[in-house]
């Protein structure tokens, strides 16, 4: 592993014309994205895997990224998507058995531009104030170039609000992952499909190792698509993107429950789920982003700590059931919510097998209190195939 010392400049440039300077850190270039702050200690590779995060430029909070280096075993994708990245300190030497790479030469791989020696304490206490915006970092020859034309370029880029970004992160082909290539040697009794809008890697491997199949299906998958995997449930992952465009996915969730199959949501899948029902979903100032959230299960009173990541919200009513505005759909309860600012984080249905949760219980990285979610799941399925069993037994009777 080499260790670099980086000397050419770079810029953090964002929409109100603020300036952070330092050095150039991974590829040289131009990168744009929603300067957004994660608040994690660890798990930075994951992060930059995540596909939630295309379109954004991570800050890290922490002030030294790089410690353990990059492995081959801990991508939760095939490559980074996020689209820039800012650190106060980078490692310059990782120190740790896994380490095959220096981040540093992981984002010169990726093409990914960032900067480092950034105050990033200034620079999240103003994302805080001021909201998650636009920005670019600007290293080497782009660097140069005068201030109100970086200034311009960062404010033409799209925004977050509005972005449609599912397709571009999708699998574009249909594939299966078996319990038994993740550690389950029993029978396996549950087939799940999976719509991927972005998922992370973990997800699957959490369903496997509890022994049940996974169908990933496309973004745009339709619900014949869905029925044809024999699924007992349908899970919608995480993903980047505003879900308000998520409109065919919305469709999909809502012959799902209307043919009252087991539904399952993280995230996008929670936003999409809350759509689905009827309810409306918002920006957030700054969003949520870290392994280190706290939750409040509404149910039980217990608090998880959780891994998040997300700009958006659903707005639904948090006190009690309440019939869900398609009111086809049954009474909807608000399950979880955020320990820090009292954000939508969970919603499940009494009269109808749907649940999701906004934060990430699949923890790739991030504590584990809330893996029961994947059996709370299995249950659902298990509920609902001995129901339709039942049916079947009965009607066979009659005839
Ligand atoms: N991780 C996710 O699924 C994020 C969902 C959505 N794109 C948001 O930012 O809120």
């Amino acid at each position: 592993m080499t260790a670099v010392q980086r000397t050419e400049q770079a810029l953090l440039v964002l929409e109100d014309g603020r300036v952070f300077r330092g050095r150039s850190y991974g590829a040289i270039g131009t990168a744009l994205g929603e300067a957004v702050f994660s608040t994690g200690m660890s798990g930075y590779q994951e992060t930059l895997t995540d596909p939630s995060y295309a379109g954004q430029i991570i800050v890290q909070t922490f002030p030294h990224i790089g410690n353990t280096g990059v492995n081959d075993e801990d991508a939760e994708s095939s490559r980074i998507w996020a689209a820039g990245y800012v650190v106060r300190e980078a490692a310059r030497i990782p120190s740790n058995w896994r380490a095959q790479r220096t981040l540093d030469e992981e984002l010169i791989n990726g093409d990914v531009v960032g900067i480092q020696q950034v105050d990033t304490r200034a620079l999240t206490r103003h994302l805080r104030e001021a909201g998650a915006m636009k920005s670019g970092i600007f290293s080497g020859e782009a660097a140069t170039a005068p201030i109100e034309e970086l200034v311009k370029s960062v404010n033409e880029q799209p925004s977050m609000e509005g972005a449609n970004l599912s397709a571009l992160v999708s699998t574009k082909q249909a594939y299966i992952v078996e319990p038994a290539d993740h550690g389950f040697d029993g029978e396996v009794k549950y087939t799940v499909a999976a719509i991927d809008l972005g998922m992370k890697a973990m997800t699957p491997h959490r369903f496997a190792e509890r022994g049940v199949r996974v169908h990933v299906l496309p973004h745009d998958a339709s619900f014949e698509d869905v029925t044809a995997t024999g699924a007992h449930g349908v899970f919608f992952s995480n993903g980047p993107g505003d879900p308000a465009t998520a409109t065919v996915q919305v469709e999909l969730v809502r012959q799902v429950l209307d043919a009252k199959i087991p539904y399952f949501g993280i995230c996008f899948g929670n936003q999409i789920l809350g759509r689905a029902l009827g309810y409306g979903t918002y920006k957030l100032r700054f969003g949520h982003r870290g392994i280190n959230q706290p939750v409040l299960d509404k149910a039980t009173g217990k608090v998880e700590i959780t891994s998040q990541n997300h700009g958006f919200a659903v707005d639904a009513p948090r006190e009690g059931a309440a019939n869900a505005p398609l009111d086809r759909f049954g009474r909807v309860e608000v399950s979880h919510i955020s320990l820090n600012d009292g954000v939508v984080e969970g919603l499940y249905c009494l009269d109808i097998p749907a649940f999701s949760v906004q934060y990430h219980p699949e923890a790739a990285s991030g504590p584990h209190d809330a893996s029961h979610l994947f059996d709370r799941f299995i249950t659902n399925m298990a509920a609902a195939k001995n129901t339709a069993a039942t049916t079947t037994d009965s009607t066979q009777g009659e005839k």
